[in-house]
């Protein structure tokens, strides 16, 4: 039973009836909240509660009246896409003094609510917990001042409380990320780009002082996603000598030709005894030593602004709806939450505690303790402060620093292109050469290979690579099948001693060809390591690929233009095509980020049944007053159920209720600037898979993967059996669980049909129990609706699978 309720629980609609609840954002605004709001209002009324906005924060709730207001379906419909909050942010100086907080618990009581959803940064958590441990007693007050009735007393006795952060400098331990960092790492990434091109120009110096408070992320991630050749941080201020360090970075970056230098500084960087560093000291520094013309840009507030990105989206909604979900069912007894995410899982975490290290990391620095506040930050700070610190050693080029083997290693790409898969050869082709390796660049795949070109990486060959997209050594599909005699002599004549292959599912099958003529071929005795990277993020041996972010960014901000352009034009709807060959990542993950209204699969069969009761579902959302509607079909979902199906089939049926317009957005979703995400991933990934060429003993063939936040080494033989071939699928894929969600959010009240939805529990996917999941809801279907039988994704897979068995793998 017990580990039944640990991978799904049954959310029944309206298993909450009655029930009040109220959201509220407070502290710094951030991108994301509204998604994070939206998801809360919704996940609400699915359950039954009445649902309240508390407007401007504290100072609402402290005021009540009109700020107090009841949200309906169609009060967050046309949000998800905004910066800020929409219903209003503020800092509250009497919400820190009881006689605050006994008028905000009133203006509750009065309302009948006793269920808080809290989004905002430590400040407003601190101030969430306190309201709730003296909630009896402001309770027992307003009763004995005759403010409250008996029955309020006793009804509204205990208040629960959730928490979610929301905070662009992700200063909150506990949680991977905070609620509209990422976004504030996209409004800085695009400044830096910016700014990198007329410094280029001028040969200037740039020195971008980015937010963050105290906490030294958002330099520290934008750092290695600019290749900023120097960072201030707070936690780890600069050893006392750092002028002279700084300009003999510089110069020999200028020596080596480098035109332009750009330096990350954070709004709290520090030196060694604590006294703030500003951006004009450093560039005095700066002038007076090495005389280059230099600049200092404050971006400010702009980081706090602008659309949110699609993480960030995805991240509000997935902790709206669990906060809500953790609220209905918190007891009297139970500590208070804060929704975290641990990887790509949302994990509750109990609040106080994190808070109370949040304030330990102030208390660590306070302390000049900056090991202990590095630590106290989390892993993903830490890694990062040592991937940055990796990349900016003082250059030894092609000189071993330390001992270990100088190997000659290969870098190639395999499949289509992209993001991040620059960034990945710069971090590798680096950390190789600082450890005295060779590294050669294997222009245009396996074609290349074969032709012999092979060209030889030097440390400047790489520069500014990261921000760039697409595959800068070149890219085809052809796999190595027929090629391997060829192959062979190449890495022999080039003396290679390991191979690292970049790309998407090709580079996968390429490797795993490879491996199996390691026997014939004695060349190919060597080490090779695949790292997984295309928009599909299809590739087993991983959660995420690289590229895929950056392609989900692209695709939500097209969602967002498509449906402004419909704006003055009377409801319409859009259907959306993506790609993704067979696999819905980028649909279902794009529908949740642009508030779809549907997301078609081909992992989720769906019948002419599904297809009508949607255009139907649309009609009524329509006649409710929302004005356009989102459609997102992945390429694949169906052969006969194509885009031009569907736009008929909505076009007719909406006839006098609403327009289709059909888009099929092709390969600008491979294109662009990488995002962020997918510069501080391949760069990462880079340097582990340097890390793991030379200190290779074997001659193993692997998938670098992340899984679960940690990033693992699968041998490509064990994935075989994991992969569905003709399918190009891996057989489990975790985001398959935020589909429920994608339903819960898109579903207008007026439709609620089902008497409930199985939610699979963050927890693990891959034990068979996500099949039983969805063979449940199957069962829970087909007892309430007379239609078409649904199969199963799994069942559609193994069946799949069964005809590979029969008829070989296609390559
Ligand atoms: N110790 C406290 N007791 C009661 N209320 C508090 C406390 N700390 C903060 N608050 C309330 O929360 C509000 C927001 O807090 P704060 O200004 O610290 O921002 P935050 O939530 O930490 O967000 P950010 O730092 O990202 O801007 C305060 O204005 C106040 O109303
Ligand atoms: O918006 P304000 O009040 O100027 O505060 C700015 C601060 O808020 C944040 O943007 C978010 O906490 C910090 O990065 C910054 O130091
Ligand atoms: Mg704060």
């Amino acid at each position: 039973m017990e580990s039944e309720r640990a991978t799904k629980r049954y959310l029944e609609c309206g298993a909450f009836k009655g029930r009040g609840i109220a959201v509220f954002t407070s502290g710094g605004d951030s991108q994301g909240m509204n998604a994070a709001v939206r998801a809360c209002v919704r996940m609400a009324i699915y359950l039954g509660c009445k649902v309240y906005f508390i407007r401007e924060g504290y100072q609402g709730m402290v005021d009540g009246g009109e700020n107090i207001v009841e949200a309906n379906w169609a009060s967050v419909s046309g949000i998800i896409h905004k910066g800020g909050t929409v219903i209003g942010s503020a800092r509250c100086m009497e919400f820190k003094e009881r006689s605050g907080r006994l008028q905000a618990a009133k203006n509750l009581i009065k309302k009948g609510i006793s269920n808080l959803v809290v989004i905002g940064g430590d400040g407003s958590l601190t101030g969430a917990n306190l309201f709730r441990q003296e909630w009896s007693s402001l309770v027992e007050e307003l009763h004995s001042k005759a403010e409250i009735n008996g029955d309020q007393k006793l009804k509204f006795g205990h208040l629960n409380i959730v928490g979610m952060v929301g905070s662009i400098d992700n200063d909150f331990c506990g949680t991977d990320m905070t609620i509209g960092t990422d976004s504030a790492l996209h409004r800085i990434v695009e400044s830096v780009d910016a700014t990198t091109s007329t410094a280029f120009s001028h040969q200037r110096v740039f020195i971008i002082e980015v937010m963050g408070r105290h906490c030294g992320y958002l330099a520290l991630v934008s750092a290695i996603c600019c290749e900023a050749d120097y960072m201030f941080v707070p936690e780890e201020p600069p050893p006392d000598n750092w002028p002279e360090l700084l300009c003999d970075k510089l110069t020999q970056a200028r020596n080596a030709g480098q035109r332009q230098n750009t330096i990350i500084l954070s709004e709290g960087a520090i030196d060694n005894k604590g006294n703030p560093i500003t951006g004009d000291m450093v560039k005095k520094v700066i002038v007076d030593a090495v005389e280059l013309d230099t600049r200092v840009t404050v971006l400010g507030h702009i980081q706090r602004g602008g659309n949110p990105s699609a993480f960030d989206r995805i991240l509000g909604c997935r902790m709206g709806a669990e906060a809500v979900i953790a609220l209905m069912e918190a007891k009297p007894e139970s500590e208070p939450v804060v929704v975290s995410l641990e990887g790509n899982q949302a994990v509750m975490l109990p609040l106080m505690k994190c808070v109370e290290k949040t304030k330990g990391v102030g208390k660590a620095m306070a302390e000049k303790n900056w090991e202990e506040a590095v630590n106290l930050r989390g892993k993903s700070f830490a890694r990062s402060l040592e991937t940055y610190k990796l990349l900016n050693q003082p250059r030894h080029e092609a000189k071993a620093t330390e001992g270990g083997p100088k190997l000659t290693l290969g870098v190639m790409h395999i499949g289509a292109p992209a993001c991040g898969m620059n960034a990945c050869v710069r971090s590798f082709v680096r950390l190789c050469l600082h450890k005295g390796s060779t590294v050669l660049g294997i222009h245009d795949g396996i074609d290349g290979l074969v032709a012999g070109q092979f060209q030889e990486m030097t440390w400047a060959d790489v520069s500014g690579w990261v921000s760039e997209g697409g595959a800068l050594l070149g890219t085809k599909r052809t796999l190595p099948t027929d090629k391997i005699p060829k192959i062979a002599e190449r890495l022999k004549q080039f003396k290679v001693n390991g191979l690292l292959i970049i790309g998407g599912f090709e580079a996968f099958m390429a490797c795993m060809i490879l491996a199996k003529a390691k026997n014939d071929h004695p060349e190919l005795n060597i080490p090779m390591l695949v790292v997984p990277s295309t928009i599909s993020n299809n590739v087993p041996g991983t959660e995420l690929s690289l590229g895929a972010d950056t392609a989900l960014n692209e695709i939500t901000e097209i969602c967002d233009r498509i449906r402004q352009s419909a704006q003055g034009t009377k409801r319409r709807v859009f259907i959306i095509e993506t790609m993704g060959g067979y696999c819905g990542y980028l649909a279902t993950l794009a529908g949740l980020a642009g508030g779809a209204d549907a997301a078609y699969i081909f992992e989720e069969k769906f019948s002419i049944k599904d297809l009508e009761k949607d255009v139907y579902h649309m009609a009524s959302k329509m006649a409710e007053g929302v004005q356009r509607g989102l459609i997102l079909r992945n390429e694949k979902c169906n052969d006969n159920y194509n885009s031009d199906f569907m736009y008929r089939l909505y076009s007719e049926e909406g006839k006098g209720v609403f327009t289709a317009r059909v888009n099929i957005l092709g390969h600008m979703q491979q294109g662009g600037a990488p995002s962020p995400y997918d510069r501080s991933l391949g760069t990462k990934l880079g340097i582990q898979a340097a890390k793991w060429f030379l200190k290779q003993s074997g001659n193993d063939a692997c998938v670098l993967g992340l899984v679960k936040r940690e990033y693992t080494f699968s041998p490509i033989i064990d994935l075989e059996e994991q992969t569905i071939f003709p399918l190009r699928l891996p057989k489990t894929q975790w985001w398959l669980k935020l589909r429920p969600l994608l339903r819960i959010l898109a579903q207008h009240d007026s439709v609620y049909e089902e008497e409930g939805i199985y939610m699979p529990v963050d927890l693990p996917t891959n034990t068979g129990a996500f099949k039983e999941f969805l063979e449940e809801e199957n069962r829970l279907r087909q007892k309430r609706q007379s239609v078409v039988a649904f199969e199963t994704p799994r069942s559609v897979l193994v069946a799949f699978e069964q005809k590979e068995l029969q008829e070989g793998p296609q390559t």
